[in-house]
């Protein structure tokens, strides 16, 4: 994964004067599963759309393997796109579905046989071959749909929103199968999610987008644990958010009147226009006075692999704690984390 496929460089677009894109600088690496993850509207489409060929930027330059790909009519580009709502032919069955961009390629008859057929085995859809589109299931109509993209040898797959058809439970298979896919064939996959677990659990690195702006870019690990700012904080994963805290000096915050240890250095000595976030599953739940702060269980809520449970301390801050334990409202107890669960950073500027 060495090798840049993709570079964009400085790529912006408006629509009639508002600005969807301000200034998209991303390099994409061959081989990865990367995901551009952010809220509906932050741009994420739009970028797929123009490095696919459907929308042309207003400014910057996308190179493919080192060459200018913007001069590129869509079908010469060596792309090809899954959309949310498959686009498969309803008339045809799945064998014609996923051969058909070989058909209109004249692809030798023996070839087209022996390459749809691949396809339908790497998918798992071996004796649907015959099977109206209709006459699928969700899962199974996805599953077209990749053997229909994948068949052409693409050499990046954008995917946008490709799961976001399916139920819960048929989504997070798809995911795995989506991943086992990617690595057993090798080649670049770009998909759009709005959704953090699905980008998280999916992607080799993750490109947080808001505004037309990115974020931060990293792995999974990188976005989660040491978010660059509070907005990809709070948009990936929960959080306990610190207004008031302050920075005392290199590796020393102050949180309710209390020292602790922290792995930040370089925000100015008593520097407030700082946050502290502290992630819920990164707080223990003690007995009374082995902690950092008394409180009172206040709330808890079963969430199917933890319970999210809310103590106020006796400073009167409410803390939101991920636990496996069970406890009860009213409970006496006591918080700690360890010094690596404290993340600084700056507030944000209006
Ligand atoms: N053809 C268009 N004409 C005008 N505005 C558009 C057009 N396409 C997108 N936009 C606007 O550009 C902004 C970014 O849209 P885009 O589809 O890229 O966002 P997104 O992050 O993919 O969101 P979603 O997840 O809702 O699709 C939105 O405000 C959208 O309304």
């Amino acid at each position: 994964m060495e090798n840049n496929i993709l570079e964009l460089r400085n790529v912006t677009k408006d629509y009639d004067g508002k600005v969807v894109l301000k200034g998209i600088d991303l390099n994409i690496k061959e081989g990865e599963f990367i995901t551009l993850l952010g809220p509906s509207g932050c741009g994420k489409t739009t970028t797929l759309r123009i490095i696919a060929g459907f929308e042309k930027p207003n400014s910057g330059q996308i190179m493919f393997e080192g060459k200018d790909l913007l001069p590129i009519p869509i079908n010469k580009r060596q792309f090809n796109t899954i959309f949310q709502s498959y686009a498969l032919f309803p008339h045809l069955n799945v064998f014609d579905n996923i051969a058909f961009g070989l058909r209109t390629k004249k692809t030798k008859k023996d070839i087209l046989q022996r390459e749809v057929l691949k396809q339908i085995r790497q998918v798992g859809l071996e004796g649907f071959e015959d099977r109206n589109i209709n006459d699928l299931s969700g899962g199974q109509k996805q599953r077209v749909a990749i053997a229909r993209a994948l068949v052409m040898k693409p050499k990046v797959l954008l995917l946008d929103e490709p799961l976001a058809a399916l139920d819960v439970q048929l989504r997070q298979h798809m995911r795995e199968e989506l991943k086992r896919l990617q690595k057993e064939i090798g080649i670049t996959f770009l998909m759009v999610s709005h959704d953090q677990e699905e980008a998280l659990s999916i992607s080799d690195r993750i490109v947080v987008m808001n505004q037309g702006a990115i974020q931060q870019i990293g792995t999974p690990e990188d976005i989660y644990n040491e978010p660059e700012n509070l907005w990809v904080a709070k948009f990936v994963g929960q959080s306990n958010i610190i207004e008031d805290g302050i920075f005392v000096e290199d590796n020393k915050v102050k949180i309710d009147g209390k020292n602790f240890v922290c792995d930040d250095t370089n925000f100015g000595e008593d520097e407030k226009s700082i946050d502290i976030v502290i992630r819920p599953e990164d707080i223990e739940i003690k007995k009374t006075n082995t902690g950092y702060f008394n409180g009172t269980v206040i709330n808890t809520v079963f969430k199917g692999v933890h319970w999210e449970v809310l103590v106020e301390t006796t400073k009167k801050r409410i803390w939101k704690i991920h636990t496996t334990h069970t406890f009860e409202i009213d409970d006496k107890v006591s918080i700690k984390w360890n010094d690596q669960a404290i993340h600084v950073m700056w507030k944000e500027v209006e």
